[in-house]
């Protein structure tokens, strides 16, 4: 089966968080100025797109992106869709059947359009992150910009999820992708005490038994 990337992609359009630096992708160095090579540059916030959050992000004394598990991000995951609902408690997820493969992807009501930044969207309730962390989900995955309103200032689900033991994935596209079984690639960069990294994010359905 193949892979189906379910990442936005990074260009001029992508919406940033208000106020925080804008995604931009520039040649620095052209093949006619070195004589050989075109080298791109790029400026963005970690925060833009596709990404993970490392625990810094919210937390002065919590682990940076170079110190996160790589085998957090690379394994089996579940797709399951809450696209009726707009807060996303407890309850509802106890009507899944969520498998044991550790990874979550929520499918929101949220339209993924990668040009907008959307004032309000659906959140999980803290019950619901409990739930998530009795059910062994270890990496949530979301197609919002953020887990928590864009206007809060304490990140209190950034927070739960954190002393849940639950990491973090933010603006998945799952527009295209069917609830199901799959296996997940969203592999941050290698970048020394950020607090967060872009991911190309891909995933593909895994068979019945391959859990
Ligand atoms: N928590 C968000 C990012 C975030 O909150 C943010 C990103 C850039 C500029 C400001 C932000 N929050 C501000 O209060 C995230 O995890 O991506
Ligand atoms: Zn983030
Ligand atoms: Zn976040």
């Amino acid at each position: 089966m193949s892979w189906i990337d379910i990442s936005q992609p990074l260009n001029h359009q992508i919406a940033g968080w208000p106020g925080d630096t804008r995604f931009a992708y520039k040649v620095e160095y052209s093949k006619k100025d070195t004589g050989s090579v075109n080298i791109g540059k790029i400026t963005m916030s970690l925060h833009t797109g596709t990404h993970i959050d490392a625990p810094y992000h919210f937390d002065e004394s919590g682990a940076r992106v170079d110190e996160l598990d790589v085998n957090l991000y690379i394994g089996p995951c579940q797709v399951i869709d809450v696209s009726e609902f707009q807060e996303i408690t407890a309850d509802l997820l106890s009507h899944f059947t969520i498998n044991k493969s550790s990874r979550l992807l929520l499918k929101t009501a949220l339209p993924n359009d990668p040009t907008i930044f959307p004032d309000v969207f659906p959140l999980l309730t803290i019950k619901a992150i409990d739930y998530l962390k009795d059910q062994g989900i270890k990496l949530l995955g979301v197609d919002t910009p953020s887990v928590d309103l864009p206007d809060s200032k304490q990140l209190p689900i950034h927070h739960h999820l954190h002393q849940s033991g639950i990491h973090i994935l933010e603006n998945v596209m799952l527009d295209h992708v069917e609830p199901g079984d799959y296996e997940l690639s969203a592999l941050p960069l290698a970048i020394s005490d950020a607090d967060g990294s872009p991911v190309r994010a891909v995933i593909r359905p895994l068979k019945g038994d391959s859990l």
